[in-house]
């Protein structure tokens, strides 16, 4: 059988043209099948795996169908999060582009003046966060009496328990002669029986189904450490790989803080995503990310669902979530609309079970990976500093360091390119090779030695951060050992050194305290 194109499944002539501006030729599975039933009029459930294009297939269907009128919102698409409210908004005004139909965007944490003259002028379509949906309503700033199409985009999410209550009291002022419209990339039985209720009798479940619940397109791996090492071995992964934009998901706001702060300190190219920021930070943000200023982006599960970067070429768990359904959520932000992608989890022995769980629950395989080693990342970063030099190369205007290069006696033309490259490399990873193995090799011993106070090896230590930090032993004073740690008369240099790297290793805040103190 010939695939259908989008002219083949009903759609207005005005959204076509919208989605043929928009570059698709070809509709999805899901939007293959799900477009004519609720065309027909009938309520959907609407299951496919993230990123095959959701949104496209019940927008397209809502732009075709409503009018314009003077009559009041005809069409009501609640969210989760506002990142997805706005995210849905614009792929609705590209699909929409020559409707003339007019859509507000309604959620939290930015002013609700400029969203109630918004929604004065006149909206056909309202997309919004049931929190401020509700407060417009109380204000009567939003009537809902003469919608006619309600869409839950993350469906399950929005009948879950946190939502339920304000999902139940929107319902009420909804009228019951309507089309309810679910979609989302997972559907728990249980849900879906609460879900029943809500819709006309002959609902329809539309499940593109697939051999795996995750996105076909994303492989997934896992690396198994042990609880302190989790931000060496999220270090390692980021610099052995190559990676476009990348997000690390974190299950608390604090961790997605620590782990931002010590990434920092490493001069990633990275910003925090959670609640707690302000809707301008969290826009901005994104925003930042989207056109790839920020290369990484630490979150919580506010971007796990829905969100639709085109490319994030890798998800990092640092941390396993809470439930199954959210891990294949945050690994399909990326492998979108066919592109591939990676997926990582960093895991404890104990969370172990927990990964086999999600396997068999996804129906996908999560293969286990080595930790990268010291050369792997080498490997990487010489690959990016070639990288860059064939750039500089192309880019030409080199006369006066080729001048030079004339100048150099042919037989130590490779000593000074490969000094040249060494010098390069430690400006770029912040120390030079030899050093970075023997840092690592330190390092292990130093975690060891984190866990039990009485039997840190004090040498091992002293001796690591001398190399750490390029002082010599004369710069330092005294060492008293109590219960604490106490390096006495380090320059200021070399005291900022050492805080530097014990902020880095999240000592701070464990068992073992280094004290630095001036001379009196
Ligand atoms: N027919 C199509 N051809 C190519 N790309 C498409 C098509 N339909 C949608 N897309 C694009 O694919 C991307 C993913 O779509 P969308 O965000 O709707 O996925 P989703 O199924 O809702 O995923 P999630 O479960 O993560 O919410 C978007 O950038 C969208 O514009
Ligand atoms: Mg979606």
């Amino acid at each position: 059988m010939q695939q259908k194109t989008f002219y083949d499944l009903g759609l207005s002539k005005l959204v076509l043209q919208g989605i043929e501006m928009m570059g698709y030729v070809m509709p999805s599975p899901i939007q293959e099948k799900a477009i004519p039933v609720l065309l027909e009029g009938k309520d959907i459930i609407g299951q496919a795996q993230t990123g095959t294009g959701k949104t496209l297939a019940f927008g397209s269907v809502l732009l075709s169908c409503i009018e314009k009128s003077q009559q009041g919102v005809q069409a009501l698409i609640l969210s989760p999060t506002r990142e997805l409210a706005l995210q849905i908004d614009e792929e609705l005004r590209r699909i929409g582009k020559y409707t003339r139909l007019s859509i507000v965007s309604v959620y939290g944490g930015s002013e609700i003046e400029k969203q109630i003259r918004a929604l004065k002028k006149g909206a056909d379509i309202v997309v919004g966060t049931p929190g401020r949906v509700l407060d417009l309503m109380r204000r009567k700033a939003l009537r809902l009496d003469h919608v006619n199409w309600l869409v839950l985009d993350e469906a399950d999410e929005m009948l879950n328990m946190g939502f339920i209550d304000d999902i139940e009291t929107i319902l009420q002022t909804v009228p019951e002669q309507r089309h309810t419209v679910l979609f989302s990339a997972t559907m728990p039985s249980d849900i879906k029986k609460i879900a029943s209720f809500y819709m006309k009798e002959d609902y329809q479940h539309i499940q593109i189904k697939a051999k795996t619940m995750t996105a076909s397109t994303v492989s997934q791996y896992y690396f198994e450490t042990k609880v302190n090492r989790r931000f060496e071995v999220l270090c390692r992964i980021l610099d052995s790989r190559e990676m476009d934009n990348t997000i690390i998901f974190c299950k608390t706001k604090r961790s997605v803080d620590e782990v931002v702060a010590a990434m920092q300190q490493k001069h990633y190219n990275v910003e925090a995503m959670h609640g707690d920021l302000s809707q301008n930070q969290r826009m901005n943000t994104l925003r930042r990310f989207k056109n790839g200023q920020i290369q990484y982006l630490v979150a919580t599960d506010v971007a796990a669902r829905g969100i639709d970067v085109d490319n994030i070429s890798h998800v990092i768990n640092y941390e396993l979530p809470q439930e199954e359904e959210l891990y294949i959520h945050r690994i399909g932000r990326t492998g979108r609309a066919n592109k591939k992608g990676e997926a990582y989890s960093i895991v404890t022995a104990r969370e172990k079970n927990f990964l086999k769980a999600i396997e068999k629950h996804t129906n996908s395989h999560i293969e286990k990976l080595e930790i990268p080693a010291i050369e792997d990342i080498f490997d990487q970063k010489i690959k990016e500093l070639l990288f860059d030099v064939q750039d500089t190369v192309l880019k030409g205007n080199l006369e006066p360091f080729k001048k030079i290069v004339k100048d150099i006696p042919a037989h130590m033309r490779n000593d000074v390119m490969a000094a040249l490259l060494a010098m390069c490399y430690s400006k770029r990873v912040g120390y030079n090779y030899q050093d970075i193995k023997d840092i690592h090799k330190n390092e292990q011993r130093l975690f060891m030695s984190v866990g039990s106070m009485d039997k840190v090896n004090v040498k091992d230590i002293i001796d690591f951060f001398l190399r750490y930090a390029q002082i010599s032993k004369k710069d330092i004073g005294e060492i008293t050992i109590k219960r604490k740690f106490s390096f006495a008369n380090l320059t200021p240099e070399a005291s900022q050194k050492v805080l530097d790297y014990c902020y880095n290793q999240k000592i701070k805040g464990r068992r073992v305290r280094l004290e630095l103190a001036q001379e009196e």
